[in-house]
C-alpha cells in the first residue's frame, strides 16, 4: 500500500506524541506541545529591478518558549507552506532541549527561490521580512538564523534593518552573522561539523573504523557541504555527494574542497559538470547507493517507504530536518539501521549559533578552537545520554531523544505553572 503522504506538521505532532507516551507525561504535555503558541503571517511588497511590485508571502512560527527565547531558522524557497514552518518550529523545541541549551523552538520562511532574484532584490525582500516580524522578535525574545536559501549576509540586512526599525543596537537578534559583522567564528561549519563528529560517534559505537569508509551525502549547501569535508578530513571516503542538480560519484572518493570551490563559482551553487567525478547520476540515485554511512542534509520526506528498501548504508545521520518518514523511521529500525535523528544530528548549528549570542552578549570573542571544542562536548554529552536512554528503554534513538527533550520542556512548563 502507498504510504500515506504526511505534512512534515503531523510528523511533528506524531513524534512528540509517541515520546510523550513512551515518557507517561500528564495529557496536559502534549496538549500545550501539540501546537506552536504563535504562528505569524506576513506579505511583504518589495520594489523589483524593473519597477514592478511583487508581494512575498513569509512566516514566523514560535513553537515554545518555556525554557527560554524562541530560536530557530529562516528558510527561502518556493515550496515553504504553512505547516512546514509549524513542523520546522516544533522540531526546534526539542533540539535545544536536545543539548540543553536555554533556549525554545522557532522558525521562519518566505514562499521564494532566492535565486530567482537579483541581489537587490534579495536584500529588500530580506529588509522587508525583518521589519514585518519584528514586532515579535528580540535578542531575549525570538532569535532567527538562517536555514536553507539564507546566509550571513541576509542575517546582516536583518540585523540592520531591525535594528533601523527598533532604534535599539541589538546584534544578537540574529545568529548565524559574517563573522565580520558581530558572527561567531566556527558558525558557518558547525551544522556539517556537529553531522560529521556524530556519524563518527555512531560509527564508533558500531565498531566501525572510518579510515576508508565509504559514505554519501544528499545536499551540498552549508550543512551538507562542511558534513562531507570533515568526514572526509576524518578519514572517511565520501563517494557521492548531490544536489538539486545531480549526483556525483567516484568509487576512490571525490575531493571534497574542489567541489566546494567549483559550487561557489555559479550564481546557483550547484555541482554539476564537475570534472573530478566518475559518473553523474540522477539527483535521487545518492540515497541507495553502496555505502556505510548515508547524510541525508538537504530537505524533508526524501527517505519513504518507496526507497527505503534500497537503502544500504548501516548508519543514517540526518544532516536535514525530518529528512525520514515515520514509516521508513520504522523499517529502518527494524532492520538495524541506526539512525541518528535530526534533533541531535543537526543540533552543531543552533548550538553554535548560542554560542555566537552569549559572545554577543558579553560584547567578547572566542577562537575557532574554543567554539568547536564547546560544540564536541556539547554533542558528544547529548549524544551519551540519548545513547544510555535507548538502551535503557529499549526504545530507538529519536525516541530517547524527544523522551530526553520533553522532560526539560515538560519540567520547564511545570515549574512555570502552565499545567
Ligand atoms: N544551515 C543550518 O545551520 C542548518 C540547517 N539545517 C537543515 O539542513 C538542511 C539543509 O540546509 P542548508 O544546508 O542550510 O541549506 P542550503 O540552502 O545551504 O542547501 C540546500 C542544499 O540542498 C540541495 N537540494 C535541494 N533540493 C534537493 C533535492 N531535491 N535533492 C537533493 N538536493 C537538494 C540544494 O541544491 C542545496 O545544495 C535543511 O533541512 C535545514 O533545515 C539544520 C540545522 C541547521
Ligand atoms: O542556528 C539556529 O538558530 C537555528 C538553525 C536551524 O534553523 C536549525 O537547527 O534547524
Amino acid at each position: 500500500m502507498a504510504e500515506k503522504t504526511l505534512n512534515p506538521f503531523e510528523i511533528a505532532q506524531q513524534q512528540v506524541k509517541a515520546a510523550c507516551d513512551k515518557l507517561g507525561t500528564p495529557p496536559e504535555v502534549y496538549e500545550i506541545l501539540k501546537n506552536p503558541i504563535r504562528v505569524l503571517q506576513v506579505s511583504i511588497p518589495v520594489k523589483m529591478d524593473d519597477g514592478s511590485i511583487r508581494t512575498f508571502i513569509g512566516y514566523r512560527s514560535q513553537h515554545n518558549d518555556a525554557v527560554g527565547p524562541f530560536k530557530g531558522g529562516v528558510r527561502f524557497h518556493q515550496d515553504v507552506t504553512r505547516d512546514e514552518v509549524k513542523a520546522l518550529s516544533t522540531w526546534m523545541t526539542f533540539k535545544c532541549g536536545v543539548v540543553g541549551i536555554p533556549y525554545g523552538g522557532g522558525k521562519g520562511g518566505i514562499i521564494v527561490n532566492p535565486y530567482d532574484l537579483s541581489e537587490k532584490e534579495l536584500e529588500r525582500l530580506s529588509r522587508g521580512y525583518a521589519r514585518a516580524i519584528a514586532p515579535i522578535i528580540g535578542e531575549k525574545i525570538d532569535i532567527p538564523a538562517p536555514d536553507v536559501g539564507t546566509t550571513g549576509q541576509v542575517m546582516a540586512w536583518m540585523v540592520d534593518e531591525y535594528e533601523k526599525t527598533t532604534g535599539r543596537f541589538e546584534p544578537g537578534v540574529f545568529t548565524g552573522k559574517p563573522v565580520s559583522y558581530y558572527g561567531s567564528l566556527a558558525r558557518t561549519e558547525a551544522t556539517g561539523f556537529g553531522v560529521a563528529i556524530m556519524a563518527r560517534y555512531a560509527a564508533e559505537k558500531k565498531g566501525m573504523d572510518l579510515k576508508g569508509l565509504p559514505v554519501a551525502v544528499q545536499g551540498f549547501g552549508n550543512v551538507g557541504s562542511y558534513a562531507a569535508m570533515y568526514m572526509e578530513e576524518m578519514g572517511a571516503k565520501v563517494v557521492a555527494i548531490s544536489d538539486v542538480s545531480c549526483t556525483l560519484y567516484h568509487e576512490d572518493g571525490l575531493d571534497i574542497k574542489a567541489v566546494m570551490e567549483y559550487a561557489k563559482q555559479n550564481k546557483t551553487k550547484v555541482i554539476t559538470g564537475f570534472s573530478g567525478a566518475q559518473k553523474e547520476l540522477d539527483r535521487n540515485a545518492v540515497l541507495t547507493l553502496d555505502v556505510d554511512i548515508l547524510m541525508p542534509c538537504a530537505l524533508e520526506n526524501v527517505i519513504k517507504s518507496d526507497n527505503v528498501n534500497d537503502i544500504k548504508a548501516k548508519i543514517v545521520c540526518e544532516g536535514a530536518n525530518g529528512p525520514t518518514t515515520p514509516e521508513a523511521d520504522k523499517i529502518m529500525n527494524e532492520k538495524g539501521i541506526l539512525v541518528i535523528p535530526d534533533i541531535l544530528a543537526n543540533a552543531g548549528g543552533v548550538t553554535v549559533s548560542y554560542f555566537e549570542w552569549v559572545q554577543n552578549l558579553m560584547r567578547y570573542n572566542w577562537t575557532f578552537e574554543e567554539v568547536q571544542e564547546k560544540q564536541e562536548k556539547s554533542m558528544n554529552k547529548a549524544f551519551d545520554d540519548i545513547w544510555a536512554l535507548m538502551n535503557e528503554h529499549q526504545v530507538d534513538m529519536r525516541t530517547a531523544a524527544y523522551m530526553m527533550s520533553i522532560k526539560r520542556v515538560a519540567d520547564a512548563m511545570k515549574l512555570r505553572g502552565w499545567y
